[in-house]
């Protein structure tokens, strides 16, 4: 089997790449880093650093890549591969998808009849839905039929936290041993592929929705609380045990939504978030503040990480005020160099809290929970 996979990066290589090139799946990265394009041609190998317990070092062999900015070689590459997946970060998927109706245009052009399914890997609710309608909004009409015949589009969850590595060789990642990557089986097309490290549900949305507003929804309201803390890294701000436990009790808002909304077990529901609270404190990676807060905008969106889950505990009308804390911390995350922390603190300063976060979350401006939120920011200010 060939893939196509979309986006280098720390999960790129660090766990899809690898799960797929482990199974025997030949995987050609697509990236604009041109470095790391150039070198991934040249080795045709890199290495992953496995860290927890036990450290191990584990070689990734008979992989190829291609420059994403050089459009005729991807899309060679879409027409003729078997599956394409992404881990390119939920802005860029808008980008990669021209490039990928242009593939499939030559694809079906070619006369190519064989079966293409296609994963993003995004932090993002249904990321891959969000991609087919892009790319199909790029794909002429004439086209749209044989797509539907051949082509599948299959959600998933990835979970798997992988820093940024901090070694001499530019191609070595650094993973912890954790790693879960669920793909919705009913969305195939052809055969569904037996992969060693992608398990397949018929119940996506339980596990997208779990994995997102357990993990990331705590992993974020670390790093906004970490961050007026003092702290820099996430580890630190989980060892500070006022930040955790703040953080635990917003995973238990969220995960009694959860619990309420799937029928997750509610002992096994506890024991997943200490799970992700050890997963927090691995002394071994080193995960930075702001990796973890970046593009806050996005996430104060309605579907993600504070505002789905916030809104869940109004719909079953239980406590939300350690969520309501974790965004009221979010007014205080200054970085300079992200484009949306700055845009943020912009209007923050301009039109105040009730308005922006009424505005980047759709809750209503004269709402209770905005309201609370702004007090609670006015908490944290004086404490
Ligand atoms: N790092 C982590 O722990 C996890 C990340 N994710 C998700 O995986 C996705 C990727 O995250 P990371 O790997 O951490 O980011 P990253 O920044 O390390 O990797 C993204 C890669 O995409 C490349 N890229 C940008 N534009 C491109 C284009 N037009 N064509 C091809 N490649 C392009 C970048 O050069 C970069 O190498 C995000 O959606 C993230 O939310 C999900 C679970 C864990
Ligand atoms: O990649 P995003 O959506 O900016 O968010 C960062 C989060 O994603 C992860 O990288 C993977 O879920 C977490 O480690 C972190 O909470």
């Amino acid at each position: 089997m060939k893939d196509l996979h979309f986006g280098a990066g720390n999960i790129g290589r660090g766990f899809i790449g690898k799960v797929l090139a482990d199974a025997g799946v030949h995987v050609t990265f697509a990236d604009v880093a041109d470095d790391l394009i150039n070198q991934l041609k040249e080795k045709k190998t890199y290495n992953v650093k496995v860290v927890g317990s036990e450290c191990r070092t584990e070689a990734v062999s008979n992989v190829d890549a291609v420059n994403s900015k050089d459009a005729d070689a991807v899309i060679a590459q879409v027409a003729t591969v078997d599956l394409i997946t992404t881990a390119v970060g939920p802005t860029v998927l808008n980008i990669i998808a021209k490039t990928i109706a242009d593939g499939l245009a030559k694809r079906i052009e070619d006369g190519n009849e064989g079966f293409l399914n296609i994963i993003a890997c995004e932090n993002m609710v249904r990321g891959t839905t969000h991609l087919k309608n892009e790319v199909l909004k790029h794909l002429d009409e004439k086209y749209h039929a044989k797509v539907e015949e051949l082509v599948g589009f299959a959600d998933s969850a990835v979970d798997r936290i992988v820093p940024p590595a901090d070694s001499e060789d530019p191609l070595e990642v650094t993973v912890e041993e954790f790693s879960e990557w669920i793909v919705d089986q009913t969305q195939f097309k052809g055969d569904v592929p037996n992969i060693k490290g992608m398990e397949l549900t018929d119940n996506l949305m339980a596990f997208v929705e779990r994995k997102l507003f357990t993990l990331n929804t705590g992993h974020l309201i670390t790093a906004y609380l970490g961050a007026l803390a003092g702290h820099n890294t996430i580890r630190e701000a989980i060892e500070d045990e006022a930040v955790k436990a703040d953080v635990q009790a917003a995973m238990e808002e969220s995960g009694e939504v959860l619990i309420r909304r799937y029928g997750f077990e509610a002992d096994a529901h506890a024991a997943y978030i200490q799970k992700i609270l050890g997963r927090f404190a691995n002394p071994y990676l080193v995960d930075e503040i702001d990796r973890v807060g970046r593009q806050p905008i996005r996430k104060l969106g309605p579907a993600d990480r504070l505002t789905k889950p916030l809104l869940g505990t109004m719909e079953y009308g239980i406590a939300n005020d350690h969520l309501i804390k974790g965004m009221a911390a979010a007014f205080f995350y200054v970085n300079e160099d992200d484009p949306q922390a700055v845009e943020l603190q912009a209007m923050f300063a301009e039109k105040g809290l009730k308005e922006t976060l009424a505005h980047y979350s759709e809750l209503p401006v004269d709402s209770s929970e905005v309201a609370r939120v702004e007090a609670a920011y006015q908490a944290l200010k004086s404490a």
